[in-house]
């Protein structure tokens, strides 16, 4: 599968990410939906600057393009502070971290994308550097090796990942602050679609706003990304504007249908039922049916078939429910049929 092109990818090639950095919100109120983060936010930044100390460690997560980063410099502009910006796989040895921690000024926030890919070498360093503001040293080797404690600037770490749950315990506990992000719906990512293309001086109306929003999988990356793309049929097909049919046809032909799902999605969907009579089938065994990593099905697909009620993570499995056979086109077989109701259970539907 050819997940790098695929344009409903999340991370998808940075290609623009001068563009993205113009895009993203500076501060809370201009930062659309995920309001309970939002507001529990607000007051711990709030009582931080009335106290006059750096915020408490704050450790972002979700699935990827919902604004993890962007909540970062959030974070940094409103406390007034720097921001250093880092990720897990580029802090290889616990002597980057120190050197990254010991160049910190008073009050700034460190931000560590993907902080769940620390090596655990390096993971111990930030252990007294979160609770103590203090980095212990190796000094020597052997018989004569002495530890020595050398203090840090107060800082608050900003840490970032699309997989909570590979967050070892100890680094867990040690952030004050746990905020989860959620998909956005159709609607916020109308308004963000709206802001971006004012920013960007593209002409689109209310109704084109709402079909891309409806076809960026709660994910205000694609959403951008997506009116990009239509803006491009506009101008070649149309006279530059984006209004709602120019928006579908520019996705259909794109291959995005009218819930956003592109042809991996249907993929996925469509090996389900037709190889295992819709589940339900193991994580690795329709990652390798696809061709596609555990990981990626995991983080980037599931999450939004599973938003949409078109799949369940059952004890046994996936399964596709009865609302996903519908989206495909096809009926479940009878002697599957009660496995599928036994998935919408789970979701709490009961009359199919
Ligand atoms: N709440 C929001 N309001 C407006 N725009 C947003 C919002 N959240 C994200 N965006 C836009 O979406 C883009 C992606 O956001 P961001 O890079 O912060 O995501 P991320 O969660 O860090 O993703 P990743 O996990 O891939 O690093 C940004 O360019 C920004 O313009
Ligand atoms: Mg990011």
């Amino acid at each position: 599968m050819d997940f790098e092109n695929r344009i409903v990818a999340p991370d998808y090639v940075r290609e623009d990410s001068d563009v993205e950095g113009s895009l993203r919100p500076k501060t809370l109120s201009e930062y659309i939906g995920q309001e309970k983060a939002k507001q529990n936010l607000s007051v711990y930044i709030e009582a931080a600057r009335q106290r006059g100390e750096p915020l408490d460690h704050v450790l972002l997560y979700g699935p990827p393009g919902l604004g993890k980063t962007t909540l970062a410099g959030i974070i940094a502009n409103e406390m007034n502070v720097n921001l250093r910006v880092t990720s897990g796989p580029a802090i290889e040895k616990p002597g980057d971290l120190a050197a990254l921690l010991t160049n910190l000024s008073e009050n700034d926030i460190l931000f560590i994308d993907e902080i769940h890919r620390l090596s655990r070498a390096v993971e111990e360093v930030l252990y007294p550097a979160m609770e103590d503001n203090a980095l212990d040293i190796i000094i020597g080797k052997g018989p004569s090796a002495r530890s020595i404690r050398i203090d840090l600037p107060h800082f608050t770490l900003v840490g970032a990942t699309t997989r909570a749950g590979q967050l070892t315990g100890p680094l867990r506990d040690r952030f004050g602050v746990i905020l989860r992000l959620e998909l956005y719906t159709p609607e916020q990512l109308a308004h963000i679609v709206r802001r971006s293309a004012g920013i960007l001086g593209i002409d689109c109306d209310e109704e084109g706003a709402h079909e891309l929003a409806r076809r960026s999988r709660g994910t205000p990356r694609i959403a951008n990304r997506l009116l990009k793309r239509v803006r491009d049929f506009a101008q070649v097909l149309g006279d530059g504007a984006i209004h709602r049919q120019i928006a579908a046809e520019a996705l259909g032909r794109l291959e995005i249908d009218e819930l956003g799902l592109d042809n991996i999605d249907r993929l996925i969907l469509e090996t389900m039922i037709k190889n295992y009579a819709g589940g339900p089938v193991g994580l690795d065994t329709l990652a390798a049916a696809i061709g596609e990593e555990s990981v990626t099905i995991e983080d980037v697909y599931e999450p939004y078939l599973i938003q949409l009620g078109f799949l369940t993570r059952t004890p046994r499995g996936r399964c596709v429910t009865l609302p996903g056979y519908q989206h495909m086109n096809m009926r479940p077989n009878p002697q599957v049929r009660s496995a599928v109701e036994e998935g919408f259970e789970q979701i709490g539907i009961e009359d199919v």
